[in-house]
């Protein structure tokens, strides 16, 4: 069996549970309150700054020029492509760029960059990956499976862009690239370091879970 196969059993359940979270199904639905969405945007917009450098960490880690190129267009594609998604919904509700990148993270926004960079500071090029993957694999999954349950979901007049975006072959090429370098990198290897490979896909599965409900709950400081 591939190691993503592996990856993928073992955060099904996980990953059903966030198919089904009410601000998922409401983007589907079209329904999503409109505040709960810019709250999103705004968020995920500084959630992306930090998810870029990832994938600069991933071309020093990168053992070739084939590799290192792949991981600085997806550097690229995150920094033009996907947070110019961001960019014009903050266009629409008159968020100026400068206001975005000032968001303050939320505890679970800050908990996750920074788990993910830890593990890319510290970690060879399979844990950087293991921890990176889940945003990008869950993404286009949910992207999909809204698009296939809520035929009119792409065609929403705010949110079908986002569908569309995650949805598209390009953002899927991206995605399914990092999963068979993964799936290259972790044969062979030993179970024991096979096993923290999948403990860093699950507790990035877990934050993937818990960055929608947190935005949907109106998570905040406390203090
Ligand atoms: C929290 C989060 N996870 C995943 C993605 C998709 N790159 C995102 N934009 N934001």
């Amino acid at each position: 069996m591939k190691f993503s196969h592996r990856l993928y059993e073992k955060v099904r359940e996980i990953w059903e549970k966030t198919h089904q979270h009410p601000f998922v199904d409401g983007l589907g639905k079209g329904n999503l309150p409109v505040e709960s969405f810019i709250r999103y945007m705004k968020q995920d917009y500084i959630f992306l700054i930090d998810y870029s450098k990832l994938f600069a960490l991933g071309a020093v880690k990168a053992s070739n020029l084939e590799t290192m190129a792949a991981f600085a267009k997806l550097l690229h594609e995150t920094l033009h492509g996907e947070m110019e998604l961001h960019r014009g919904y903050a266009a629409k509700f008159g968020i100026s760029q400068q206001q975005l990148e000032e968001t303050k993270p939320t505890p679970t926004n800050l908990a996750y960059t920074r788990y993910m960079l830890n593990v890319a500071q510290n970690g060879e090029l399979a844990e950087l990956i293991t921890a990176l993957l889940p945003c990008m694999w869950s993404y286009w999954e949910i992207s999909r499976m809204l698009a296939n349950k809520y035929p009119e979901a792409s065609k929403h007049s705010l949110y079908g862009d986002w569908i569309k975006m995650y949805a598209s072959d390009e953002f899927g090429s991206l995605a399914t690239w990092l999963i068979e370098l993964l799936d290259q990198l972790t044969e062979g290897k030993p179970e024991r370091e096979l096993a923290a490979l999948e403990g860093h896909f699950l507790t990035a599965s877990r934050f993937e879970y818990m960055f929608w409900d947190m935005i949907y709950e109106g998570e905040d400081w406390p203090v």
